[in-house]
């Protein structure tokens, strides 16, 4: 296998580490192939004896391979960091082109001790900001310098992002919120020395003295120090904005104001919102300070100012959070709102992570605060596999801004320098993790495999392009990290119609446990290595071991025949046995081939699971919210409904009400009462009546006669009686 050169197309150098074994003579899968020449290339893996699946020997070219001996400054020195690092700063009189940093490798491989350091030693990114401060300190603008600086800063941000001093963000983390109100008798708010709360004041003779770096001592500037700074940040203010000098109390206010006249300045004053308590503030002195790169220099534009930005955000399930935002924010209830990574009306031909909280930083103590805390807000949690495992992908993002110097000042140009620190891919059975954190692997893995699927393509497209075939579209929008770490390497679609900016410098360094799990290490080594050659472990020829078997000049019947020469069938049969070998190779490479295939559609068909579940939640989600929306239509409705008949029903009692009204008012009934009758009217009267009965007495008889004898007598009977009744009746 050649020694791997960087393909124009390849999105990466790709460095290995190596970690040390805590375990003593563990048995190693993985040897590093020593070159005399210059430093290791090539490594081979060999599936470990307890491995039956009779896997093949492979072996890796990366950029460089460093050992397990390596320490962090040989990574600084040897990984091409120094290089990215002058890069973003940019030649002279140019623009700086981006970098980027970033770490893979299995859980608990070693990717956060290599990027963030451990207690005793400084990580990649520690070491970077020391060099980047040191070499640039001339011209490394603090918002004190000149009142100009934190207005033009903001307003060249094209990112939605909230910019804030260092000095006013770490107030408004571990100070006691209070500096804004209260005079000189406060007790002491926890700044450290080095780090300037006067941000907007030219230093006073005190703080000149407080600001002296004293890695040894940590005191702290009072809080009356800490409100004269905002008195300087408004007055400040008042002249580069003509704004009348207001109390401190209306201090937000006036922000505000002053945030309508540049376009992306301070968005809120959020930051000026009272912490509810206080938390711990990491210690400087108690930061490792080893080791040192006092004797490394990267240049620098002389011509310019430097400003630098930092900021940090984690990918967290697929979702991109702030990790200084809630930070600052803390309450009752920390809440995270995740953002987006879009273009921007700024930035029409590039993607930012939109709406971040940027801290401004003058000094190497203030951005190694800033990173502390950010720190301190990302997901870790204990797993099986390592006790303090990353439990989502964390980018720490240096912005350096840069404008040519001059009676008249440049415009502020940017480039960033990208520092991740990938959360490890692990085997829910060996990191024994369940529930929320099997979850969380079930992301990381996924986002893994994203990211393999890209390095694999830009793999591929290496060796295209060595034999002029057409280079693969690298599919890096599947996922928010590779969007994130790749969107900036390829040039835009639209970016020819806005300056050109060199495409991103990338560096990914590869850890791996030579005794730790092989089949994850070989997984990742596969995908993340510039080349790879499958060597598959040499059967032993079965001619030679036949002819080897049959001793010179001994005959098949064990006895010297005193002849040697082979004969025409045995050339045959040699001829015939190489074949087979061949072919058993090319089977086992078959076998390797198919072997990765299927654990590729497993890995296919295991995030087609996750998209269905995710597809069957956002249908349950946009269910319910229909469900509710209806529920709340319907009990508008009734309301509606029951209002109206309400009023309805008041018309109409109004209305019957008016009408009796009306009726009570308006209407007298006259009583008819008919006259009293003459005696003469009674007499007539009675006689009708008299002859009407009569009448029906006659009828009543004649009725009588038709019926039987038993029936008459008893109608004479009645006749009788009756007789005597109209006798009665007929006696005056
Ligand atoms: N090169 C090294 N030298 C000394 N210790 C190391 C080295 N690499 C890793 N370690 C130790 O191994 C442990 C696990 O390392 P680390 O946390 O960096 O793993 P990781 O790859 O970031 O894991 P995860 O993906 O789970 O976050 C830590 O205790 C770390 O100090």
């Amino acid at each position: 296998m050649e020694p791997p050169s960087k393909p124009s197309t390849s999105l990466f150098d790709v460095y290995l580490r190596l970690r040390p074994s805590p375990v003593v003579d563990a048995q190693r899968f993985l040897e590093v192939e020593a070159s005399e020449s210059h430093a290791p290339t090539h490594i081979t893996i060999r599936p470990p004896a307890s491995d039956h699946r009779k896997r093949a020997v492979e072996k890796f070219a990366f950029t460089r391979v460093f050992q397990e001996d390596a320490a962090q400054l040989e990574l600084f020195r040897g990984t091409g960091i120094i290089p990215l690092i002058e890069g973003v700063l940019g030649a002279e009189g140019r623009e700086g082109r981006d970098g980027l940093l970033a770490t893979l490798g299995v859980t608990g491989s070693g990717k956060s001790h290599t990027i963030l350091g451990s207690k005793s030693q400084r990580g990649l990114t520690q070491l970077s900001l020391d060099v980047l401060f040191k070499c640039g300190d001339a011209n490394i603008v603090h918002p004190s310098a000149t009142n100009s600086v934190f207005p033009t800063l903001c307003a060249a941000d094209v990112s939605e992002a909230q910019l804030l001093p260092a000095s006013l963000f770490l107030e408004s983390v571990y100070g006691d919120g209070t500096s804004s109100e209260r005079g000189a008798s406060r007790a002491t708010t926890p700044m450290p020395v080095g780090v300037q709360p006067s941000s907007f004041s030219s230093p006073t003779p005190h703080f000149a003295a407080t600001s002296v770096h004293s890695p040894s001592k940590c005191s702290y500037p009072s809080l009356s120090q800490f409100s004269m700074s905002q008195n300087s940040f408004i007055n400040s203010l008042d002249k580069e904005f003509n704004i009348s000098a207001k109390p401190i109390a209306s201090f937000a206010r006036m922000t505000r104001s002053v945030a309508k006249k540049t376009s992306n300045f301070v968005k809120d004053s959020s930051f000026l919102s009272v912490p509810a308590s206080k938390r711990y503030i990491p210690r400087l002195s108690a930061l490792p300070q080893y080791p040192s790169v006092d004797d490394i220099a990267v240049k620098v534009d002389r011509t310019a100012d430097y400003a630098i930005v930092i900021s940090m955000y984690e990918v967290y399930n697929d979702r991109i959070f702030d990790l200084l935002a809630s930070s600052a924010s803390k309450g009752a209830i920390p809440r995270r709102r995740a953002l987006l990574f879009k273009s921007t009306e700024h930035s029409p031909d590039r993607k930012v992570v939109a709406g971040l909280k940027k801290i401004i930083c003058g000094s190497l103590d203030e951005a190694n605060m800033v990173l502390e805390t950010g720190l301190t807000e990302r997901r870790v949690a204990g797993t099986g596999s390592n006790a303090v495992s990353s439990r989502s992908h964390g980018f720490f993002c240096v912005e350096v801004k840069k404008r040519r110097r001059g009676v008249v000042m440049g415009p502020w140009t940017s480039s960033a320098l990208t520092i991740v620190d990938l959360a490890g891919s692990e085997r829910a059975r060996t990191a024994k993790t369940a529930g929320a954190t099997l979850a969380e692997a079930g992301k990381i893995n996924e986002s893994l495999m994203y990211l393999g699927q890209c390095m694999q393509m830009q793999s591929d497209n290496a060796s295209h392009s060595e034999s002029n075939k057409p280079q693969n579209i690298v599919p890096f929008r599947q996922c928010k990290l590779t969007e994130l770490l790749f969107s900036n390497s390829f040039p835009s679609s639209n970016s020819h119609q806005y300056h050109h900016k060199a495409p991103q410098k990338s560096i990914m360094v590869v850890a791996a446990d030579p005794v730790g799990d092989f089949n994850a290490t070989s997984q990742i080594l596969r995908y993340s290595a510039l080349a790879r050659e499958v060597t598959v472990p040499r059967i032993p020829s079965v001619t030679s071991t036949i002819l080897a078997g049959v001793p010179a000049g001994k005959g098949q019947n064990g006895y010297f025949s005193g002849r040697i020469t082979p004969s025409a069938a045995q050339e045959e049969l040699e001829h015939a046995l190489t074949e087979i070998a061949k072919l058993r190779e090319e089977l086992d490479i078959s076998q390797l081939q198919l072997r990765e295939e299927m654990q590729r559609r497993r890995d296919t068909e295991a995030s087609w699971k996750v998209a269905e579940e995710r597809v069957a939640e956002v249908e349950q989600e946009v269910r319910e919210e229909v469900w509710q929306e209806m529920e709340e239509r319907l009990v508008q409705e009734q309301a509606r409904w029951r209002q109206a008949r309400n009023e309805e029903l008041d018309r109409n009692d109004e209305h019957l009400d008016r009408k009796l009204d009306i009726l009570s008012r308006g209407v007298d009934v006259e009583v008819y009462e008919d006259p009293e009758p003459t005696n003469d009217e009674r007499v007539s009267e009675l006689e009708s009546e008299n002859e009407r009965l009569r009448a029906r007495v006659q009828l009543l008889e004649r009725e009588q006669g038709l019926r039987s004898p038993s029936k008459k007598m008893r109608v004479l009977k009645a006749r009788k009686w009756e007789g005597m009744e109209g006798g009665l009746n007929d006696s005056p």
